[in-house]
């Protein structure tokens, strides 16, 4: 055998048993799925498709389903990006995310950026192309609510997390335009109940959190909430509005009379919780308000999507 086939048997034998070489290594890789938050981006993703679901009448195909939760998940990429860049101070000063990609020093601010500009820039323009010009507008006003609004205000005010309910509360918008929808009173009806499910939601999380966002000077809860009642009264008061404007898909047509009896049962569990939050607040009431919320959101809207499907046929 000669010199230069030896070589290359040699060779060919070592790039076989080398681990291949990613330009972007394992923990890398994780920490720049971390910065998308992807637990709660999944949810905003079932949000979405639910809102595209009910839109689309049952016209609806999987690809165009498919596209517009690429350009939206991406834009929402870029929005956990922006909100941490803005935040890796005070995200530094809570145990709850010191462990975030940026304040841990995982990735740097400028790696952060680029990854943002590339997926925020790249998501609005495949909505534009795949999808339709309505849903990239909305969907590039959620990202400018959220992150431009929402997070400075976090250290300003407490009013802050109304504003930030208006961004949670589009993605099923974005579904419904997604799907061919305009922006009429379905549209309206998933942006009502997912704007109220949210009060509950985050005052149970920001009262059980309040020390650590006291502590990093982040404003989530009203004034004197530690010595009066406020926060029960505010999440109870909110998740029991819920329950009659939950009834909307059914009050248009969009579900029948099973989403109506499932909407019952769960607005009663999640206001159950909340009232129980109200009259003793304790880690476990506030662990039980956010457990509720994590129940009643996918549970209604698998319902209302179920159910309309169930009305097409
Ligand atoms: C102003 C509105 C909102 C605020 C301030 C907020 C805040 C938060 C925070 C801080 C957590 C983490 C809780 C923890 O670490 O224990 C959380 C969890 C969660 N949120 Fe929200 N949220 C909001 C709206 C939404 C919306 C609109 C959705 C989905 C459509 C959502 C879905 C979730 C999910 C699935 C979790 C649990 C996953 C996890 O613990 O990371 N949230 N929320
Ligand atoms: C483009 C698009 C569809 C974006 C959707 C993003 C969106 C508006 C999600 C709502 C969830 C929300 C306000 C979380 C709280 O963030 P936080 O900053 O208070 O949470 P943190 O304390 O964990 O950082």
């Amino acid at each position: 055998m000669s010199t230069a086939s030896t070589t290359s048997t040699v060779q060919s034998v070592d790039t076989a048993t080398r681990p291949v070489a990613w330009p972007v290594d394992r923990p890398r890789l994780s920490a720049y799925i971390e910065l998308a938050k992807p637990r709660i981006s999944v949810m905003v993703l079932i949000t979405v498709s639910v809102g595209y679901a009910v839109g689309a009448r049952g016209q609806w195909d999987l690809v165009p389903l498919l596209h517009a939760l690429l350009g939206i998940g991406l834009v929402a990429t870029a929005s956990g990006c922006l909100n941490q860049l803005i935040e890796r101070r005070t995200d530094a000063r809570m145990l709850r995310t010191a462990d975030r990609p940026l304040p841990s020093g995982r990735l740097t601010p400028s790696e952060v950026l680029l990854f943002a500009t590339f997926c925020g820039v790249f998501g609005t323009l495949w909505l534009v192309t795949f999808v339709n010009l309505l849903t990239a507008l909305l969907t590039a006003a959620t990202l400018l609510m959220y992150v431009f609004a929402y997070t400075p205000l976090k250290r300003h005010t407490s009013l802050c997390t109304a504003i930030g309910a208006i961004p949670g509360a589009l993605p099923p918008v974005l579904g419904w335009t997604a799907a061919g929808g305009s922006l009429d009173t379905g549209a309206f009806a998933l942006f009502a109940i997912l704007f109220l499910w949210q009060f509950p939601h985050f005052l149970a999380i920001a009262w059980l959190y309040r020390e650590q966002y006291g502590m990093a000077g982040l404003k989530m809860l009203p004034a004197r909430s530690e010595k009066t009642p406020i926060v029960g009264l505010l999440a109870a008061g909110y998740a029991l509005a819920l329950i009659p404007v939950s009834f909307l898909p059914r009050v248009i047509g969009l579900a029948g009379d099973s989403y109506l009896f499932m909407a019952v049962l769960l607005g009663a569990v999640y206001a159950a919780a909340a009232i129980r939050f109200l009259r003793d607040r304790s880690v476990r009431t506030a662990r039980g308000v956010l457990w509720a919320s994590l129940v009643y959101l996918p549970s209604l809207w698998l319902t209302l999507t179920l159910d309309h499907v169930r009305m097409l046929q």
